[in-house]
């Protein structure tokens, strides 16, 4: 039977090659190989059917997600698959399980912080699986403030063993997933006692947290170790299928060398030494590299959002205001629908360019730090914050945004957004809240703007060495097609960003206690964060657009999602560039002109924009974002796919609703 592709006209309409924006969206034609490669093996088997999954009571998913991952793991060692092959599996297979934090942070840990002895004993077991890790940092009482940590190591010279300890409920481990029911190992974050003194007394620091490799169960916890789920979460299915847990440690002996011993050490006499060539903030370096992870993959996140949202705006027709019984206007041409989509859609691939470019500053980073050269972490840190923070925020509203476009249809599971929004959302919280993420930005920002002239501004925050022409030199925008110029767009936010720090760092000036100063300020302090990281979005997608990009078509289509993602935020923040004097009333207005413009002509390309994320419907699980685009009857099926119509008469129905019909409620 023909398939009818009800998209096939919008299809039509687009001016660039479709498959060579793929390749631009994947990275190279080797990730789009990839990454279709995978997503089809996951859409092709049944082990990872999905779609029942909001169904489900707790006990029933959890189950699900561990054939899940029992599948992955098989696939993995069947078909020999690399650790890159291995991660994109798991992304496809689209369930948050256990082994995204035995490999995403147990691992890294071990990697990061292990000494070279460490690494060699315990990496192999957990790359092969024969233990499961997980990640333990966050108590019931700590969270952002890891300093505030509670859990003790006290170590126990006699008989060469660490004691560990939580002294008080709100000491107890919380939150961390895959410990609740799977693991057996963890990376437990500690305060370590020597001798009686807490170690490590630092500038920065009151005391440390170290982190110790740990034995938890096997079945059944070992002696002294209380181990459980925190309980359900928010969303039906959603981030229930991740077992995230509560430990807690009654004076649990483990044996010294389990501490991780890259960073600082314990010797055999209780001798404590910290390695003088590795800084402190190492111990934070599996945060810094599960951020840059989590932004190199949050366009997906938007992107999927946004392609069921395009895709059913294409589909749907409502009634002129001229005709009540004609339906004629698609949705996706009302001006109001194109100015809440269309900056989703640039936002998404803004997100992906500086996820690549936050993937490579990384890289970079990472080779430093095997070298022992430290001088980027301070840039890597603030970028890797700031942008997880942004990016994720905006990704979770841009969810929101896009299950509202849908109207009722939306709300409803089939649509694939509930779930993708209830799945999301605690990605603004998890791996550092994103206000206290922004203020370490403001931090960095803040430090920058105070040393100038006797330490240069590098990396982003090289703008700041023309902090005088940025304060002093005034917008230059005369009409509405000066602002489609790539180098008068980055100037902009420059402006705003050093602006805004410039006048933040007089006002904490003020203040005798710095501390106090940063506490009054903050909510202007995160201002300036975002718009530090705005600019570096901007400058990223620019700098894209700067390279040689093949395909018919390809670079203009780019071209009008990087002036509309960045013009919708002139827009939208219009009065920090007016607040702070670098834009005339005229100049924004002459701004929101030119971004309608460019909404115009983005429009014949929506569909196709959409389709270069080359997602499959079993990854999309929408019945409104299908390919085919055939929506209708598939939306009346997946009513009727719903258990509630497996019958007609609910259960309670003779017992609740016959007394009301024959008033006999007086019986109940
Ligand atoms: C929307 C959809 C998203 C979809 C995403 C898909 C995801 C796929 C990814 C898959 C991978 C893995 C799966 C992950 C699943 C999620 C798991 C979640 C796990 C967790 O949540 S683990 C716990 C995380 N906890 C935190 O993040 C805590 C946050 N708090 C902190 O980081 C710190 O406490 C602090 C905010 C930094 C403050 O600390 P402190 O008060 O001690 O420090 P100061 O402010 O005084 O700063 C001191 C000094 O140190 C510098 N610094 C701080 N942090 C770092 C760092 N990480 N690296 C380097 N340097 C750091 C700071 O700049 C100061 O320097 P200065 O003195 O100014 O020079
Ligand atoms: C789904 C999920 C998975 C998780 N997985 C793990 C894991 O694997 N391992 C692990 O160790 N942890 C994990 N966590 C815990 C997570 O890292 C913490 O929840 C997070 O760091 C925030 O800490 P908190 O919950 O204590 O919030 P809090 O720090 O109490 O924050 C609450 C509010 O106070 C504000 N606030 C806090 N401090 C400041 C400040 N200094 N200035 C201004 N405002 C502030 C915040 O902005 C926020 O609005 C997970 C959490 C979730 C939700």
């Amino acid at each position: 039977m023909e398939l009818v592709d009800h998209l096939r006209d919008e299809r039509n309409k687009a001016q660039f090659d479709v498959e060579a924006m793929k390749v631009v969206w994947a990275g190279s034609p080797q990730e789009l190989q990839l990454c279709d490669r995978m997503a089809n093996l996951v859409a092709n088997h049944p082990a990872f059917e999905k779609l029942k999954r909001p169904m489900l009571v707790r006990k029933e998913l959890f189950k699900n997600s561990l054939r899940k991952a029992a599948y992955a793991r098989k696939l993995v060692i069947d078909l020999g698959l690399s650790e890159e092959e291995a991660k994109w599996l798991r992304f496809y297979i689209d369930e948050p399980t256990y082994p995204d934090l035995h490999w995403g942070m147990f691992i890294p840990a071990i990697e990061g912080q292990g000494s070279e002895e460490q690494k060699e004993k315990w990496l192999p077991l957990s790359r092969n699986m024969q233990i499961i890790g997980c990640y333990a940092q966050t108590e019931m009482g700590h969270g952002s403030n890891v300093q505030g940590l509670e859990t003790t190591a006290t170590f126990d010279a006699q008989q060469d063993h660490f004691i560990i300890h939580s002294p008080t409920l709100t000491s107890t481990k919380w939150w961390p997933g895959g410990l609740g029911k799977v693991s057996t190992h963890a990376v437990v974050y500690a305060r370590l006692i020597v001798n009686g003194e807490f170690h490590g007394v630092h500038g920065w620091y009151n005391y440390y947290s170290f982190s110790f490799f740990l034995y938890l169960e096997d079945h059944s916890p070992l002696p002294g170790i209380t181990v459980g789920d925190v309980g359900l979460k928010f969303g039906n299915g959603a981030y229930n299928t991740m077992d995230n847990g509560l430990l807690r440690f009654h004076h649990v002996r483990i044996p010294r060398n389990q501490m991780l011993m890259r960073v600082s050490q314990v010797s055999r006499e209780g001798k404590y030494m910290q390695c003088d060539d590795v800084p402190r903030q190492l111990i934070y370096g599996t945060m810094v590299s599960v951020r840059q992870t989590i932004v190199a993959m949050v366009s997906r996140t938007l992107s999927r959002a946004v392609c069921i949202a395009t895709r059913y705006s294409a589909l749907r027709r409502q009634h002129s205001s001229s005709s009540l019984v004609v339906p004629c206007f698609l949705m996706i041409d009302y001006q109001s629908q194109q100015s809440r989509l269309f900056p989703l859609l640039a936002s998404a691939y803004a997100f992906k360019f500086v996820g690549e470019w936050l993937k490579w500053l990384y890289t970079d980073v990472k080779q430093r730090l095997e070298a022992n050269d430290f001088s980027t972490l301070p840039e890597a840190h603030a970028s890797t914050a700031g942008l997880k923070s942004l990016t994720t925020s905006a990704t979770v509203d841009g969810i929101e945004e896009c299950m509202k476009l849908c109207g009722g249809d939306g709300y409803l599971v089939s649509s694939g957004l509930p779930e993708l929004f209830a799945v999301s959302v605690p990605a603004c919280t998890y791996e550092g809240d994103n206000t206290v993420l922004m203020l370490q930005v403001a931090r960095f920002v803040v430090k920058t703007v105070s040393e100038v002239g006797y330490k240069e501004p590098l990396g982003t925050s090289s703008y700041i060495r023309r902090l005088n022409t940025l304060l002093h030199n005034n917008c230059l925008v005369q009409t509405g097609e000066d602002w489609v110029k790539g180098d008068r767009i980055v100037e902009a936010f420059e402006a705003r960003a050093a602006r805004m720090a410039v006048t933040c760092t007089q006002h904490l000036a003020k203040f005798q206690d710095p501390e106090q100063g940063f506490s009054e300020l903050s909510a202007d302090l995160v201002e300036v964060a975002v718009a530090h990281c705005q600019l570096i979005v901007v400058s990223k997608f620019v700098e894209k657009l700067a390279q040689d990009i093949p395909g018919k078509g390809v670079k203009e289509a780019l071209e009008v999602l990087c002036y509309v993602y960045a013009l919708f935020l002139v827009h939208k923040h219009q009065g920090d560039f007016l607040v702070t004097g670098y834009l005339t009333p005229k100049q924004a207005s002459l701004a929101n002109r030119q971004l309608r413009i460019l909404y115009s002509r983005l429009r014949p390309n929506a569909i196709a924009l959409v389709d270069a994320f080359n997602h499959t419907d079993h990854y999309l699980s929408s019945v409104v974002g299908r390919y085919d685009g055939n929506v209708y009857p598939n939306l009346y099926q997946a009513a009727f796919n719903d258990p509630f119509n497996d019958s007609h008469v609910p259960d309670g129905y003779h017992q609740y609703i016959h007394p009301i019909l024959n008033q006999t409620l007086a019986k109940l």
